[in-house]
């Protein structure tokens, strides 16, 4: 048995898992030892819980900072001094690592070597929340770890297989050359649901299937047959749906405006994008899908509405790439439990044959649709770590 560590570092969040590997590659040929979520991070609300092979919560705690904020940066050596102290650290024979932007050249995971750190650090300003914290603990674990094989793998990979009519944007051809396209993100956990998604139905063929990924980032996929053919998110991480503090699409009108009309400098209309907008900027209480929802406050239902509203827009204009809709599969934190945000998405798409059982909405059970209903609807929970297990142990064990 060997062991994989995995880092899988979002916008708020870090999660990890020490999955064990006997070496069969199916996904359900890793067992998890350990898996940990720090959450909250850049506020002042961070929080670790890590949970045993069982499932067993063995640490849950407040995470205090040394300044004002607890960050990636915290987190992170929390989690070295975490994995040193285990009994078996030194079976971990492979790391593998969430990496959002793979660019135009990184395609598939790719071992991780110090020209290719280099490479993927030129596109933090294309995933400025996730990229550098992506890549800094790969450079951590060069040091601590010299002799353990480290593989990245990218959130955009799943969507290569997109039709260049798809990736483009209506922009002088030299650009498009150049690489500004849609790459789309949130690829891992598309791939893993699109694995997953034939046990639940019972056949190969799943068909035309949106998937929505509603995490503190958010995005919707169109999938056909298991490959993606359209995405909500396009060059950055920041089109699409509105997301936890992220506009989501915006006339890029706007930026024009605050740049040249509000004399706002660059870095700060990206702080304004990324950071003041989305759930947070809507409703001025939030950027947590619970707070929203328990909130008295006119504005934080407004924002709830106005994120349903832009989901179930972006689900017809999949829908129209996909021509019909057979399957909407919900994930990640808000899609696999906020069965208010559920139940409001799929009443805004029942024109397209969604009808969902609302008992089964609200138990949070697999299959919410109704058995008549012409589209299935499903909650299936997204595993990232597992997925990028998966890919690690593929590239180099
Ligand atoms: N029980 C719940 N009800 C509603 N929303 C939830 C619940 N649990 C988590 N969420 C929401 O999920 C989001 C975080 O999702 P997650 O996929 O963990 O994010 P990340 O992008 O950091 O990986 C937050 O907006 C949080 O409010
Ligand atoms: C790409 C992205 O938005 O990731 P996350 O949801 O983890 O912030
Ligand atoms: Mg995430």
């Amino acid at each position: 048995m060997r062991d994989i560590l995995v880092i899988n570092s979002g916008s708020s969040s870090l999660k990890f898992a020490l999955l064990g590997w006997g070496g069969d590659l199916s996904l359900d040929g890793f067992s998890v030892h350990y898996q940990g979520h720090f959450s909250g991070l850049g506020g002042r609300q961070a929080r670790l819980s890590i949970r045993d092979g069982q499932g067993a919560v063995i640490r849950d705690d407040h995470l205090i900072a040394d300044v004002d904020q607890y960050d990636h940066a915290a987190a992170l050596s929390e989690l070295l001094n975490w994995m040193d102290a285990l009994p078996d650290a030194g079976r971990i024979s492979a790391i593998g690592h969430r990496i959002v932007h793979g660019g135009r050249h990184y395609r598939e995971p790719v071992r991780l070597d110090e020209g290719v750190l280099k490479d993927l650090e030129t596109l933090i300003p294309l995933a400025p929340l996730h990229q550098p914290h992506g890549l800094a603990p790969v450079r951590s674990l060069f040091t601590l770890r010299p002799d353990v094989p480290q593989v990245a793998c990218f959130d955009t990979s799943f969507h290569t297989t997109q039709a260049p009519v798809a990736q483009a944007f209506a922009l002088p051809r030299h650009l498009t050359e150049a690489g500004l396209i849609r790459y789309g993100f949130h690829g891992l956990s598309y791939d893993y649901i699109s694995r997953r998604l034939p046990d639940h139905l019972g056949t190969l063929e799943t068909g035309r299937v949106v998937a929505a990924h509603l995490g503190n980032g958010a995005s919707l996929c169109a999938i056909r047959d298991g490959a993606s053919v359209a995405s909500t998110m396009g060059f950055t991480a920041l089109d699409g749906l509105p997301m936890g503090t992220r506009c989501g699409t915006i006339d890029p009108g706007v930026v024009l405006h605050l740049l040249t009309h509000e004399n706002m400098s660059p870095a700060q209309v990206s702080d304004l994008l990324y950071r003041q907008s989305g759930l947070l900027g809507v409703s001025g209480v939030s950027a947590d899908m619970r707070d929203l929802i328990q909130s008295p406050v006119p504005a934080a239902r407004e924002a709830v509405e106005l994120f349903s509203y832009r989901i179930i827009r972006e689900i017809g204009s999949l829908a129209a790439a996909l021509e019909g809709l057979d399957h909407l599969v919900f994930t990640a934190g808000i899609g696999e439990h906020a069965a208010p945000v559920r139940a409001m998405v799929c009443q805004g798409c029942e024109w397209l044959g969604v009808r969902i059982d609302e008992a089964r909405n609200e138990c949070g059970e697999i299959r919410i649709s109704m058995d008549d209903s012409p589209v299935g609807v499903w909650v299936i929970p997204t595993d990232e770590e597992r997925m990028i297990a998966w890919h690690a142990a593929r590239c180099c064990l």
